[in-house]
């Protein structure tokens, strides 16, 4: 069963004070720190690369989840592994050759990530993929922004992903919350990515321990009516 892993969005962090807002969230009882790569064409914002991760990293020995929102997933692979990232997780839709990006990422020993935009349906990460990779990302809003509303309709893509694949690693990320959390941890994602959700709460560990509790019930439920 896929024990539930909560991955604050840096997104949403202080900048100007990455490594004490990565502690703070360790701190706080985070098992993960979800990372934003975004370079300006896949997605029309900028936010940080390998070398803001390379800085980042003898700050905390936290477990670094990148999303590589960017137009060429090869091109950053060694950079990120030399950084200290662990998961890289690349977009479907910037690939036409997924299976070689998740060798690449292999073999320069991090886990593999793939994550589909809210449009793309979750059949393009099904079968050979699915199997190869360590972890399926549903966007449920779309990528460059924190903020935004959560898409409730991406759900039965996380419903389809579940049943087919009982042991896998879910991951969604965007608009994720105390009010949001339900549908997420019901429809079977474990991996739960929350930026202003968690920053802007008046106690994030809370919410993070809420968001582990309620992911781990309902994977009890799953697992038991396998
Ligand atoms: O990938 C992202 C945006 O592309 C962010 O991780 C995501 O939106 C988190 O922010 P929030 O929880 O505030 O929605």
């Amino acid at each position: 069963m896929p024990e539930a892993k909560i991955s604050p969005s840096m997104l949403s962090c202080d900048f100007a004070n990455l490594g004490v807002e990565a502690k703070r969230m360790t701190k706080n009882g985070a098992d993960w720190l979800h990372l934003d790569v975004m370079d300006g064409h896949f997605v029309p914002n900028i936010t940080l690369g390998a070398p803001i991760i390379a800085a980042l990293r003898p700050h905390t020995e936290a477990y670094f989840d990148c999303h590589m929102m960017v137009s060429n997933p090869l091109q950053w692979i060694d950079d990120v592994a030399k950084a200290g990232g662990q998961m890289y997780t690349f977009h479907i839709e910037a690939t036409e050759d997924p299976l070689a990006v998740i060798r690449a990422i292999h073999a320069a020993g991090m886990q593999a990530g793939v994550a589909v935009k809210p449009k793309t349906p979750v059949e393009a990460v099904m079968g050979q993929i699915a199997e190869e990779v360590d972890m399926i990302l549903i966007m449920t809003v779309e990528p460059g922004f924190g903020g935004q509303r959560f898409m409730a309709e991406c759900m039965p893509k996380v419903e389809a992903l579940r049943r087919a694949y009982p042991g896998l690693d879910i991951e969604v990320d965007g608009g994720l919350s105390m009010e949001t959390i339900d549908a997420s941890a019901d429809a079977g994602a474990n991996v739960i990515v929350a930026g202003t959700g968690i920053f802007k709460a008046e106690k994030p560990s809370e919410v993070i321990s809420t968001f582990r509790e309620k992911v781990n019930t309902a994977q009890a439920r799953f697992a038991a009516s396998q």
